[in-house]
């Protein structure tokens, strides 16, 4: 069975503090041209690996995968809040896949996911319920992690997993590329800080809009060049994106996670998102990147990219 790829950056600062029109334009286009890509190819499963913004995952149990059989969006910055259409029976044989390579992920029976997973589905296929999804957790925010190999074997377990399915699975990444939005660090954060990263969850309206206006603001301040905040690094993502179209991803696995935050700030650790779903997509064999989107957009604080693929055998059975 064919399956396909399409990975992409996100942000929720997108609607709320814009950059020019010019570059809004150039975004749209490139994601018509990704909702058409998905819509050519008609997947019946989603596989989305995304990241999580202390607002599912926690201290109190950090794991670094974790595959949700169950999930449930919390809707913060105003994404569509509530239950994922969840493929139970393709989560529990990915999971078994998974755990049978010595990959020890994480299981879930009541996930529970931010914009991370949210935004991605809404853009790409209009709701968190319009196809059946697989979502998988990847810790690219809290510190511990361990090494890129393990993600990038995580998604080759994955994609092995999903040619047993029968079925035409889109692999989703949601995060990235460079970037260094103001989410805190637990060892450099107060007391009180540390406690919401421990045992954050459901926090009340007012505490979630002092923390998402926190964001916007730094956002506008990045953008006037007035932030403390890393900058972006056009350059690093632009070497990231031609390794994954080469598909010769085991030449990240040498990159230690010191280096991702010099190079391309404390949230790049989100491109493990994009390289779990590349090797997914290799595990079925060679591929093509179809179409690469990039801009740097401080507005957004975001290195932006999106990108679509198909593995060569797709490409002949569309
Ligand atoms: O406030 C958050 O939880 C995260 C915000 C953010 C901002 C910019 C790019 C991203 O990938 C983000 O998750
Ligand atoms: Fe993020």
């Amino acid at each position: 069975m064919p399956v396909a790829l399409c990975a992409m950056s996100h942000s929720p600062l997108m609607g709320r503090n814009d950059p020019d029109q010019e570059v809004i334009d150039a975004v749209d286009a490139a994601f018509d041209h990704a909702r058409r890509f998905i819509a050519d190819f008609a997947p019946d499963l989603i596989v989305i690996f995304a990241p999580d913004h202390y607002n599912g995952v926690f201290y109190d149990l950090l794991p670094p995968f974790c595959i949700g059989a169950a999930a449930q969006s919390v809707g913060d910055y105003g994404t569509e809040a509530g239950p994922l259409d969840v493929d139970r029976d393709a989560a529990h044989t990915i999971t078994r896949e998974v755990l049978d390579s010595g990959i020890d992920a994480a299981f879930s029976e009541r996930m529970h996911v931010d914009h991370g997973f949210a935004q991605a589905l809404q853009l790409l296929v209009g709701s968190i319920t319009a196809v059946p999804t697989v979502p998988i957790f990847i810790n690219s925010v809290a510190e511990p992690l361990g090494p890129i190999s393990r993600v990038r074997l995580l998604g080759e377990a994955v994609g092995r997993a999903a040619n047993k399915l029968g079925r035409r699975v889109l692999f989703v990444g949601s995060g990235g590329l460079s970037h260094d939005p103001p989410i805190p660090q637990f060892t450099t954060s107060p007391e009180q800080v540390r406690e919401r990263l421990i045992d954050g969850r459901n926090p009340s309206d007012a505490e979630r809009e002092v923390r998402e206006r926190r964001v916007i603001a730094a956002g506008r301040d990045f953008a006037a060049g007035t932030a403390t905040i890393q900058p972006l690094n056009p350059h690093w993502d632009q070497h990231l994106l031609e390794i994954l179209a080469s598909g010769e991803l085991e030449q990240i696995d040498t990159w230690t996670n010191d280096w991702f935050v010099e190079q391309a700030g404390h949230s790049s650790h989100e491109v493990r998102t994009w390289i779990a779903a590349y090797a997914a997509l290799h595990a079925n064999g060679p591929y093509q990147v179809t179409s690469s989107f990039y801009r740097e957009i401080p507005e957004w604080i975001a290195g932006f990219g999106i990108t679509t693929a198909l593995t060569r055998s797709s490409n002949h059975m569309k």
